[in-house]
């Protein structure tokens, strides 16, 4: 693809977001998926740009705001271009699967555009935050606020988890590494391997024989927190597609009994996919009509500990999916604290006296965190904050994490995962 071309399938990626609203890697993928002939690094190449835009969308608008300059996908795919200091006359050429070239009045049009002009923008902008959620991350995030938008802006690097039902995270990094991949490993998770580079991890014999799922550092690590056991009952109440499940069932060693629900059959049917790769054995899986769904009355009281890795507004997940920040509204936010609301006061009853529920986010936010848990164990005085052992599940490193006696926080620029929150309660014996 001529480097003009791939400008051009950026801007219909763009467009077609506006069009029909859907998350920006749905997009993506639909439009890959129907033009086959596109190529590894053609495919690369659009992806960051689609990405840079809609990180940037608030920041390029002002600029081009700022110039007298339109604003529309076009426009800001031409904003993108002249921070990285593109040609871009010779990109908007107007020949065949280019874009439209530009009037010789918008060329000239260009010269007002001048990139020193964010520095006079206000903060939200500079960073790429919604005007209404400024507030409440500075809220969440105190002095690490600005830091931390940063770090959300950049590109998150790929974390695997190895499958320790079959092979050590040294086994695994050995096969890989004869394969040619240049391996980390994760500084927090036991289990993590991290590639900087775009990878083709799904060819790979050992994906396919399930050594490895791709999970971020962060998640592996609230699976970690979950001290599951051989032998134990655990309820993953928000599974999903099962990335925790996955981890704690290898915890389990395939020994006890893990359920995992959602309300969302279509995610817990990938689960089961996954689950034959990874050769487990003790998951079954079952779909909620919602919380209050009758199978938690005819569960409750047996769970050695809750997993609820509820929905939420991903506020920590920006560097993934950069176009959520744009998509989330108040009304939206308010519904899913609600949501969280009364999925803990269902799910909890699942817990069995001295057991544990753990309660996690992918959010930054104190409504869905902090205060949510303060809320419930207000209203329910049967549960109580239990300590969390970080010294014993998390040896070293303790400076990149935040933690209380029962909470435990990570953030892209301090832990480099995405940013998650996860509380432990424990019911009265
Ligand atoms: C953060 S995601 C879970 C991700 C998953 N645990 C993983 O590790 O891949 C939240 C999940 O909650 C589910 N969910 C939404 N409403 C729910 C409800 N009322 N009861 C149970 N699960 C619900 C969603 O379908 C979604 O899969």
């Amino acid at each position: 693809m001529r480097p003009a071309a791939r400008v051009q399938a950026t801007i219909e990626l763009l467009d077609e977001r506006a069009e029909s609203g859907y998350p920006a890697d749905r997009i993506m993928a639909a439009y890959f998926k129907q033009r086959r002939y596109i190529g590894a690094k053609d495919k690369a190449a659009i992806s960051e740009y689609f990405y840079s835009v809609l990180r940037q969308q608030s920041s390029l608008t002002f600029l081009l705001q700022s110039a007298s300059l339109p604003t529309d996908n076009r426009w800001l795919m031409v904003a993108l271009l002249l921070c990285a200091g593109e040609n871009v006359a010779e990109l908007y050429n107007g020949e065949q699967f280019s874009p439209a070239a530009l009037s010789a009045s918008s060329l000239g049009s260009l010269e007002q555009f001048d990139e020193t002009r964010l520095d006079t923008a206000p903060s939200y902008i500079q960073l790429n935050v919604p005007e209404w959620l400024e507030p409440k991350l500075q809220a969440a995030l105190g002095e690490r606020y600005v830091d931390e938008m940063h770090a959300m802006n950049q590109r998150a690097a790929t974390d695997i988890r190895v499958n320790t039902l079959k092979a050590t995270r040294e086994e695994l990094v050995a096969e890989l590494e004869k394969v040619g991949f240049a391996t980390e490993l994760t500084a927090l998770s036991p289990w993590g391997i991290r590639f900087s580079t775009r990878v083709a991890l799904f060819n790979t014999d050992m994906f396919r024989r399930g050594w490895f799922e791709v999970q971020d550092e962060g998640s592996q690590l609230l699976a970690l927190l979950s001290a599951a056991s051989p032998g134990q009952t655990i309820v993953d109440f928000c599974a999903g597609a099962g990335g925790k499940t996955l981890a704690m069932a290898a915890m389990m060693q395939n020994k006890g009994s893990l359920y995992a629900c959602d309300v969302h059959s279509k995610r817990l049917e990938q689960l089961g996919k996954r689950k034959k790769r990874a050769d487990i054995h003790n998951i079954r899986t079952h779909v909620l009509s919602s919380e209050h769904d009758k199978w938690v009355k005819q569960h409750s009281g047996r769970a050695d500990t809750v997993l609820i890795d509820a929905p939420c507004s991903g506020t920590g997940t920006w560097r993934r999916s950069p176009d959520s920040r744009w998509n989330l509204q108040p009304e939206g936010l308010a519904n899913l604290v609600a949501l969280q609301h009364s999925i803990l006061d269902s799910a909890c009853r699942l817990v069995k006296p001295g057991g544990r529920l753990l309660y996690a986010t992918c959010s930054l936010l104190q409504e869905e965190n902090e205060e949510q848990i303060s809320a419930f164990l207000a209203r329910n005085s049967e549960f109580s904050a239990s300590t969390l052992d970080l010294s014993e599940l998390l040896p070293g490193n303790h400076e990149r994490f935040v933690a209380s006696d029962h909470s435990m926080r990570t953030f892209p620029g301090l832990s480099g995962t995405d940013g998650f929150f996860v509380a432990s309660l424990v019911r009265a014996s």
